[in-house]
């Protein structure tokens, strides 16, 4: 396969730790696991286009990182047979830059654009007639000798990805056929995860030591994948080699990982709510002054997480904390929230 990079993406690993990344990356639909309706229908789209001979149709792909968008976008050219050219949105400064890329492109090529709620909006304006017409419109000369080109591109496949999904312009959003929102993987497979990786790796894991790494890994297979090089450290050192569920336990927490695998701006956002809003419901733009993140950040990368283990409460008037992230943190349960029961928490409070 055919590879240009025109930016480094933004990772932040150390070059040997991107070279194991790029050996755990999965190459194929069979070899990705989870996102199951993704696939099934990402499958039926990259067949029928084969068939029929034609580019697939542009794809966005979006949701919180390292879920595998590019993993995918990788595999998606790898089952279509195609070359896959790869920038992303801030590298593209200027229309000649997008061009330059487009008019590359052999037929039923794959151009993936990272961040692609960062293009600049003239760029994005030229976007718009190669992804509907595969063609742009290209202006030679300035004053009075001004002229428009008109460049005919082969048929190719736009793979746009974006973390910040609420960020797309509508034009944008709606000149791509087919719309994938990656979510969180459950432990179970994370845990299929973890053991392919030690696999690759050839490194030993007990079943209940890979359970124990993807539960904290916050649904996340590049934390997993993180985690388990780290615990691999360990179990080189202070173990045999082998990753036990001893060894896993010892490193995940030599490592500071939270036993639920929440991050720092995770258990920041929760205590915000519960310590300065009285456990809320409070505003997320109030939230994201607090924890001097962006708003809408806090909305698309941690806030579904947080949802979806239950630590906090989407309502009309904002945010709450729920029981759960109270317990987590060991703050004691505001009345509201106290049962009947006068479990530990609420009899403390009780007085
Ligand atoms: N379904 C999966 N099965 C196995 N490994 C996976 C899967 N999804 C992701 N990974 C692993 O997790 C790592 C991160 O995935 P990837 O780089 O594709 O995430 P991303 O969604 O593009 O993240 P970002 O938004 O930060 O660019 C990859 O190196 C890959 O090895
Ligand atoms: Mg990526």
């Amino acid at each position: 396969m055919r590879e240009a990079y025109l930016s480094g993406s933004a990772d932040g690993y150390d070059p040997t730790d991107k070279d194991i990344d790029k050996a755990l990356r999965p190459l194929s639909f069979d070899d990705f696991t989870g996102q199951d309706k993704i696939l099934e229908n990402l499958k039926v789209f990259v067949g029928a286009a084969k068939q029929r001979g034609d580019a697939l149709d542009h794809v966005l792909l979006h949701g919180p990182p390292g879920l595998g968008k590019t993993t995918l976008s990788h595999i998606i050219a790898n089952e279509l047979g195609s070359s896959i050219k790869m920038t992303s949105g801030p590298v593209l400064d200027k229309p000649s830059d997008l061009a330059g890329l487009l008019t590359n492109l052999e037929p039923h090529d794959v151009l993936f654009i990272d961040e692609i709620h960062r293009l600049n909006p003239v760029v994005e304006e030229y976007l718009y007639s190669a992804m509907e017409d595969y063609r742009i419109d290209i202006m030679l000369d300035s004053g009075p000798n001004a002229r428009s080109v008109q460049i005919s591109l082969s048929p190719f496949t736009l793979i746009g990805a974006t973390t910040r999904s609420g960020m797309l312009t509508a034009p944008l959003r709606a000149r791509f056929g087919i719309s994938a929102r990656l979510e969180y993987y459950d432990s179970k497979l994370l845990t299929t995860i973890v053991q392919r990786s030690a696999e690759i790796l050839g490194t030993p894991i007990h079943e209940d030591a890979a359970f124990e790494i993807a539960r904290r890994s916050r649904g996340t297979p590049r934390i997993a994948n993180n985690l388990l090089r780290r615990t691999r450290d360990f179990a080189q050192i202070k173990g045999n080699g082998t990753i036990t569920v001893d060894i896993a336990q010892f490193a995940l927490s030599a490592l500071d990982v939270d036993a639920r695998g929440l991050d720092d701006m995770d258990k920041r956002i929760l205590t915000t709510i519960i310590d300065k809003f009285k456990g809320g419901p409070v505003g997320i733009s109030t939230i994201a002054t607090a924890c001097g993140e962006e708003g809408e950040t806090i909305e698309e990368v941690y806030e579904p997480f947080l949802i979806q283990e239950g630590y906090i409460k989407r309502t009309a008037r904002g945010r709450e904390a729920t029981e759960a992230a109270y317990q987590h943190l060991g703050r004691l349960l505001p009345a509201h929230l106290r049962g009947n029961t006068g479990d530990l928490f609420g009899e403390i409070t009780q007085g």
